[in-house]
């Protein structure tokens, strides 16, 4: 079977994407055998006890945590779409974040705090999480990440506007390379309303808020 994933440009939809069946006996197969020969370029022996069943558990976890190939985040959003009249910020904060960096597929964590205006329209609030998930959940950069979920929303719900905060560590800068253990990288993107200053600020006011 050809397990090769189309990786389209950037700026691609999500039907760039090649699809494959993620549950697939033969793919879970294939990827096993792969990682059974990087534990041995590693320097391992696959043959251990403690690592027999380790490729195949390496197989499913990064089919796992790249699963959000699979998703569709316009049908999410679409799917809980309400007609309501209400037309200030609704806010949703603090949402984790795991990723993995594009440039060595190590993880990168923190939270997506998301933002926008109602124009006749509210989704439902857990709809939020879930496409933060279906752009984290791929190799990715920050930065695309923060402006993919900014467009998805802007395109599919045409608020007033969208705000997108995103802070996240990455073990590719701590675990490894340059070694910073505290760096945090903080990527924003914004449409409409939250291009001016007010309704940015009062939008970072809410976000560096706490509830008590
Ligand atoms: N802009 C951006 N860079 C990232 C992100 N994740 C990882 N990187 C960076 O990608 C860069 C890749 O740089 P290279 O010089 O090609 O790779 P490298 O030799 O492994 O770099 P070092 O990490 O500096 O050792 C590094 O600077 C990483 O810190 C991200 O989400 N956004
Ligand atoms: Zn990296």
């Amino acid at each position: 079977m050809d397990n090769t994933r189309h990786i389209p440009d950037r700026d691609d939809d999500i039907d760039g994407y090649e699809k494959i069946d993620r549950y697939n006996p033969d793919l879970i197969d294939s990827l096993k055998g792969h990682y059974h020969e990087v534990l041995k370029l590693i320097g391992e022996h696959p043959g251990r006890e403690g690592l027999l069943k380790t490729p195949e558990r390496m197989a499913k976890a990064m089919l796992y945590l790249t699963h959000g190939y699979d998703l569709n985040a316009e049908e999410i959003l679409k799917s809980a779409m309400f007609k309501e009249d209400y037309s200030q910020m609704v806010v949703v904060k603090d949402i984790e974040v795991y990723s993995m960096c594009e440039h060595h597929m190590l993880p990168f964590l923190g939270k997506a705090h998301v933002a926008y205006i109602p124009n006749g329209y509210v989704v439902g609030l857990s709809k939020i999480p879930r496409i933060v998930d279906v752009f984290a959940r791929r190799l990715q950069v920050q930065e695309r990440l923060t402006n993919e979920i900014r467009d998805c929303i802007q395109q599919t719900l045409n608020p007033i506007g969208v705000g997108v905060v995103i802070e996240c560590r990455h073990m590719c800068m701590s675990m490894r390379g340059v070694q910073k253990q505290n760096s945090v990288t903080t990527t924003s993107a914004f449409t409409g309303a939250f291009l001016q200053d007010k309704t940015r600020t009062e939008f970072l006011n809410l976000i560096s808020s706490r509830l008590s």
